[in-house]
């Protein structure tokens, strides 16, 4: 079926996009500066959701057209049309007017250019919006549910907001940064690694940081969200300064975000909608709120698909960026700052992104973003754009008219560029390929003390030292003076308090249970791994097999029974050694926002292992007891699988608390495997006479005192063995160890709180 459709009026720009499957009773909301529209069923006053519609973009100028306009042809669809997205989304209150579909199918739509809402079921029968029943209909929403006209086209954003957002503007002015450089001989050397720089950015927009790799964009975002401390110039929002509470209202996406890799995209969004959602909502409301992220980033087909890693296949890099999003975006932020959130994807995966970006700023956010070296259509997505190089600003102004700016001082590309390209060239002082400015050729030319003999060109240096005088000159002149009389004007109104955000997430009790289920699954897979349990199980009957049906004499089980010591001492502690620094960058971001108690993370994370680490020495000591026949009594049998476990709990401990102390696995190995060492050594079984100024090495040693338990119960006295103290009471190895396990435990838990939370740049 062929469809027309008279575009003469207002149409006949570059793209276009083909919509299918219209039905009856929609709305379409068509997006500001995309090519993304949303269909919208209209129940009474309300509006349903529905996904986004399918749509395809082509190229107008390859299109034939009709009629000597902007007429065009679409085949092969069961209800399609075509219009143009640069007149679809002009800014504004161009008031294009409906166009009417000459054809008589029911099943095709209509758009008027002022982004109104309008029903497709209006063309079916030539109607106008103004006689629409349903315009009526979307009037009165509209009325109930005021927004500018960023909002209006955010509606799928709205769904998954708690609370309206509290729209912030970020302004900074003369912003500079520098850091002491750490490992040089002059102490007092420093880096300045932002020189002056200024910029804003308002709710609705899209602010993105370019330059070069080691440009500071990175640092800057920091500084604009409050991460780092700026040494001087000025940031505000909404014309205040940063204060603690703007926290909860920021959130952030670093470049490599840290999610747990054994958890499924579900489980990740719902956790942290569980600990991060006041508590007026119910659970069931924080789930589906969890459920609903998922919709609108897209990511239902790999929601029940671990996240992955290293070691670890999971989600696509692309899905990834989009479930850190999504783990900010539960909360409903006023502020997103990103940190290139679309390296390292593909250019249909990064567009996909930025167009997500582009419906959460609509939706009244403010959103400030770093980026490399983005294709032309992501470039088209900025609203803003502050180019650095080297730490000073090279241009700050819409995005749009980046390329216009240089070509005003003299710098145009030569040949067809992308506009990032042409930019990221420019704050690289590589001016090949493009026009010299002439003031710049004029500084190199002969009689000028730049003219080299030979001219070569300008250096980078020259060119850099240039395009940040122009700026100077031309834009941070008058960025100064309109953030001076913006802040005159706002001096006399009232000082903003910002509003409670909202009553703080989950109580303790949830955050202790939400956490010990999170940590269960996200450790259970090592506890369990085939591995892990071919470990253990293959030890165990090597031992069974080497001692088997052994005698009773002492001479000869003692060796065992060291072993069997040494053997849960060590494991766990390796393992439990790792946990804290596998965490800590997780530990960092959660706990920098506030996202649960530490005493509640530490106990569940303890909890856990404590009951992880159950299921495998009970295993072991079965196998081993009846293969060895061990003293086959069940007094016997219980108080030896109670002193490995209390050796386990102890060593955890100690391994804990080496992780908590080093944070970095390498350290705290090499200092654990010398710690177990002197514990094995100073154990008792290979050293009966130990030096009197060494004696104490015993007494922190995990290995003696479980020896001296196994040695016991299974000889009721320690007179034959002829080492330590011949005391045949338990109490003193008992107490000992449990000093251990709460003791090593504390030790960790006081480490961990003097982490440091903010980080540096
Ligand atoms: N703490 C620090 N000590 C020394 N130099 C630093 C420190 N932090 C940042 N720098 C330097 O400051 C410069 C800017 O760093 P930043 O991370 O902001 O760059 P970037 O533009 O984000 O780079 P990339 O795109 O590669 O991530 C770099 O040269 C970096 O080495």
């Amino acid at each position: 079926m062929e469809q027309e459709l008279d575009l003469s009026k207002s149409f006949g720009k570059k793209e276009a996009v083909i919509i299918q499957n219209i039905d009856e009773d929609e709305i379409f909301i068509p997006e500001k500066n995309s090519n993304t529209f949303y269909t919208r069923k209209i129940e009474g006053n309300k509006m349903t959701e529905k996904s986004l519609i399918k749509m395809r973009s082509m190229d107008l100028a390859k299109e034939s057209p009709v009629h000597g306009k902007s007429l065009r042809h679409a085949k092969s669809f069961s209800s399609h049309f075509i219009i143009d997205i640069d007149e679809m989304t002009s800014d504004g209150d161009n008031e294009k007017g409906a166009l009417i579909n000459k054809t008589s199918s029911g099943n095709m739509g209509i758009f008027s250019c002022d982004r109104s809402y309008i029903s497709s079921s209006s063309i079916s029968t030539g109607a106008t919006l103004e006689n629409s029943q349903k315009k009526n209909n979307i009037s009165e929403l509209k009325a109930s549910c005021p927004m500018d006209q960023e909002d209006q086209n955010s509606c799928s954003w709205r769904g998954i907001q708690i609370e309206p957002t509290l729209r912030i503007r970020v302004e900074f002015q003369d912003v500079k940064y520098t850091v002491a450089l750490k490992g040089v001989e002059n102490s007092n050397a420093e880096k300045c690694i932002l020189q002056g720089v200024s910029g804003s950015a308002c709710p609705g927009e899209i602010l993105a940081l370019m330059g070069p790799s080691g440009g500071g964009k990175t640092t800057l975002l920091k500084l604009l969200s409050g991460k780092v401390k700026n040494d001087s110039g000025m940031i505000t929002y909404n014309d205040q300064p940063y204060n603690k509470s703007l926290k909860q209202r920021i959130g952030f996406v670093l470049q490599d975000d840290v999610v747990f890799h054994h958890l499924t995209v579900k489980e990740t969004l719902t956790y942290a909608a569980l600990l991060r959602l006041p508590n007026t909502l119910s659970k069931e409301q924080k789930k589906a709120r969890a459920i609903r992220v998922i919709d609108e980033l897209g990511l239902e087909r790999c929601q029940d698909t671990i996240i992955g890693g290293a070691f670890v296949r999971g989600i696509s890099g692309g899905e990834r960026k989009r479930v850190c999003i999504g783990n900010e975006i539960l909360l409903n932020p006023s502020l997103l700052f990103l940190d290139e959130p679309t390296s390292g994807l593909d250019s249909t995966t990064a567009l996909r992104i930025m167009q997500m970006l582009s419906n959460i700023a609509k939706a009244g956010k403010t959103v400030i973003t770093t980026i490399h070296q983005p294709s032309s259509r992501l470039f088209s997505r900025f609203d803003k754009l502050i180019l650095l190089g080297q730490g000073s600003s090279l241009y700050f102004g819409k995005a749009s008219e980046a390329m216009l700016y240089f070509s005003s001082i003299g710098c145009s590309p030569l040949i067809a560029m992308n506009p990032a390209e042409f930019l990221i060239d420019i704050a690289n002082g590589n001016i090949t390929e493009k026009s010299i400015p002439s003031d710049l050729e004029d500084k190199l030319s002969p009689g000028n003390h730049h003219f080299k003999s030979q001219y070569e060109g300008p250096s980078p240096a020259d060119v850099h030292e240039y395009f940040v005088g122009a700026y100077e000159s031309r834009v941070a002149k008058i960025e100064k003076i309109k953030f001076l009389n913006h802040r005159l004007i706002e001096k006399d109104s009232e000082v903003q308090n910002w509003p409670n955000l909202r009553d703080s997430g989950a109580t303790w009790c949830q955050q202790f249970s939400i956490l010990f289920t999170r940590s269960l699954k996200e450790r259970s897979h090592e506890y369990f791994s085939s591995l892990r349990i071919t470990q253990v199980i293959a030890t165990a009957i090597i031992v069974g097999l080497l001692w088997w049906h052994s005698d009773i004499s002492p001479p000869k089980r003692a060796g065992l029974l060291f072993f069997i010591s040494v053997f849960w001492a060590f494991l766990p502690l390796f393992t439990a050694i790792f946990t804290f620094p596998q965490e800590r960058a997780m530990l960092v971001k959660e706990r920098s926002v506030n996202m649960y108690k530490l005493s509640a993370y530490f106990i569940a994370r303890i909890t856990t292992d404590l009951f992880l680490d159950l299921v495998l020495p009970v295993t072991f000591l079965v196998i081993v007891y009846f293969m060895v026949r061990l003293k086959l009594t069940f007094n016997a049998f219980s108080l030896t699988l109670l002193t490995i476990l209390l050796s386990i709990i102890a060593a955890q401990g100690l391994g804990l608390a080496i992780g908590a102390a080093f944070m970095d696995v390498k350290k705290a190995t090499t200092f654990a495997s010398v710690t177990l060492m002197a514990f094995m050594l100073s154990g008792g079984f290979f050293l009966l006479e130990v030096p009197a100024f060494m004696s104490w090495v015993r007494y922190i040693s995990i290995n003696y005192h479980t020896y001296r338990l196994l040695l016991k119960i299974q000889y009721n006295s320690l007179r034959s063995f002829k080492y330590g103290s011949v005391n045949d009471s338990s109490g003193v190895e008992v107490g000992a160890m449990l000093v251990m396990v709460i003791g090593y435990r504390m030790l960790a838990y006081i480490l961990l709180r003097k982490m440091k939370l903010r980080t540096s740049t």
